[in-house]
């Protein structure tokens, strides 16, 4: 197991945070919780269909704002944030990817990885080199110039892999990232999670998958909005 330095500040601290929507009737999606993760960790968040984990994610990542409690990201509070404040945040601190790819169609792998440093002050040239340094790093040098119609499941999610990582995240934010693709295409993504966390990045997948699920060092579970049982690895 990673030895993570207890005095470093989390990238996620979340103290009592919770959302419930208010209706009517009113919503607990989440409830109060905390929830700690240190610089370096591998954590899953598992549960049923309606457990939570979306509104978990949502709140993590910077796309919902919790009703209770308070959520610090690399020790930024993000109450208060404006829309232009917590969009620069989430735009450099974390990198996301979900089950559906959300690559756009007619763009190449290369030029698909290189927008999401659109926004980052750096020449056009700088943001291809990354952009081609990510997709090395995810092993699709091969197909840089390819459109997504043209990629198998395992390497379109390795471009969005590859997209989420190039702005260099403090954390990757995974929503069922094997959720559309067959066992052993599914495995090697995983491997290539674990790779990227053997390389130092923090990773917190969500899913329904108990499988999935066990890749983690950390696992919680979430069940009727509240995060419950941690198992250790
Ligand atoms: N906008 C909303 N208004 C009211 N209730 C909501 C809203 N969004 C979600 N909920 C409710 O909050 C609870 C948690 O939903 P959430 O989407 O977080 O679950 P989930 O674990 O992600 O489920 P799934 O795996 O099916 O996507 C559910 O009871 C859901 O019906």
């Amino acid at each position: 197991m990673t030895n993570h330095e207890p005095t470093e500040t989390p990238v996620i601290e979340l103290r009592g945070a919770g959302l419930t929507y208010v209706g009517p009737p009113p919503v607990v999606a989440l409830r109060p919780c905390d929830l700690v993760v240190q610089r370096g960790e591998f954590v899953t968040v598992v549960g049923p269909s309606g457990a939570g984990k979306s509104t978990l994610l949502n709140i993590i990542g910077l796309l919902d704002i919790p009703t209770h409690g308070t959520y610090l990201l690399d020790g930024h509070d993000t109450a208060g944030l404006g829309d232009t404040d917590r969009t620069a945040l989430r735009g450099h601190r974390i990198g996301f990817v979900f089950q559906s790819f959300h690559l756009l169609p007619h763009r190449t792998a290369l030029e698909n990885v290189a927008l999401a440093l659109v926004y980052r002050s750096i020449s056009h040239k700088e943001r291809m080199r990354k952009a081609r340094e990510a997709l090395v790093r995810v092993g699709l040098e091969h197909r840089v110039d390819a459109v997504p119609s043209t990629l198998s499941g395992g390497e379109r999610q390795r471009v969005a892999i590859a997209r989420a990582m190039v702005g260099r995240p403090s954390l990757l934010l995974c929503d069922e990232p094997t959720g559309n693709l067959d066992t052993s295409t599914a495995a090697s993504i995983l491997e290539l999670l674990h790779v990227l966390h053997g390389a130092g990045m923090t990773i917190l997948v969500i899913t329904h998958d108990l499988t999935v699920a066990q890749q983690g060092e950390r696992t919680i579970t979430i069940r009727d909005g509240r995060l419950t049982e941690e198992v250790r690895r």
